[in-house]
């Protein structure tokens, strides 16, 4: 791993960051670009098999993600999630209805994941539209959760101003507190939701800046995928 240069023995802030190292794992055994009739005929496929070979390789959390979603005044925002799974109909991740994405997913039901595994040199990018995978996924997800983060989820409200950190302690104390009696609540405004990919981009670092992009697109009218090798 290149050291980062000192901030301090450069001119200026501009200097210092151009001088940062990027890009600088590429997969030893970077592959040929395959034959695109050689991909996998679906975008999950492919994606599940760089997820293991990331999370063979050590990368830490492979499954952590950016989530772009855009307000009803089409403005951009994105935060990291975890995905949750990976199916045939799409990726699947969680949150709670009142925060500010999911106001934006109610609003704007499409969305972008955006993986990145610097120590593989590879990056996935996933777009689409977003749908609520329905009662019983969401309850699923949120029992799967450690009391204290279905507490947090159920008595936080997420991205609001906290005035005073004691409030927070209290009303997820008592949240916990209540969870512990009735471990099967659910909270009504817990999601799960599933992006349901129209585009899948695979993109591989190549130390002669010759990256390699791989597109799947859903064709229009039917199930299939549309594979195709993008320009670097
Ligand atoms: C690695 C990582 C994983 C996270 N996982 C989740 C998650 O699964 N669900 C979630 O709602 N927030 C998760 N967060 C917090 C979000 O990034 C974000 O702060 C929070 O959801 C509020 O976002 P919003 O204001 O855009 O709704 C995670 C943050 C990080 C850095």
């Amino acid at each position: 791993m290149p050291i980062a240069p000192d901030p301090s023995s450069f001119p200026d802030t501009r200097a210092w960051i151009r001088a940062l190292p990027a890009l600088t794992v590429v997969d030893p055994a970077l592959p040929e670009p395959p034959p695109v009739e050689s991909l996998p005929d679906a975008p999950h496929i492919l994606f599940l098999d760089w997820l293991a070979e990331a999370a063979a390789a050590g990368v830490p959390e492979p499954h952590a993600a950016a989530l772009s979603t855009v307000d009803p005044g089409g403005r951009p925002d994105a935060r990291f999630l975890l995905l949750k799974d990976v199916t045939e109909r799409g990726f699947w991740f969680s949150g709670d209805t009142r925060s500010p994405k999911g106001r934006d997913l109610t609003s704007n039901a499409v969305a972008a994941l955006t993986f990145y595994w610097r120590e593989r040199g590879r990056q996935i990018r996933v777009r689409g539209s977003v749908v609520d995978g329905g009662p019983d996924m969401s309850a699923r997800d949120f029992r799967e959760r450690s009391v204290t983060a279905r507490a947090v989820a159920t008595a936080s409200r997420q991205s609001e101003v906290l005035t005073d950190p004691a409030e927070y302690e209290r009303v997820v104390t008592a949240a916990a507190a209540s969870i512990e009696a009735d471990p099967d609540f659910v909270s009504s405004t817990w999601r799960a939701w599933c992006l349901v990919p129209d585009s899948v981009e695979f993109w591989q670092a190549d130390p002669g800046r010759r990256h390699q992009r791989w597109n799947y697109r859903r064709e229009p009218a039917g199930e299939g995928w549309t594979r195709a090798i993008l320009w670097p």
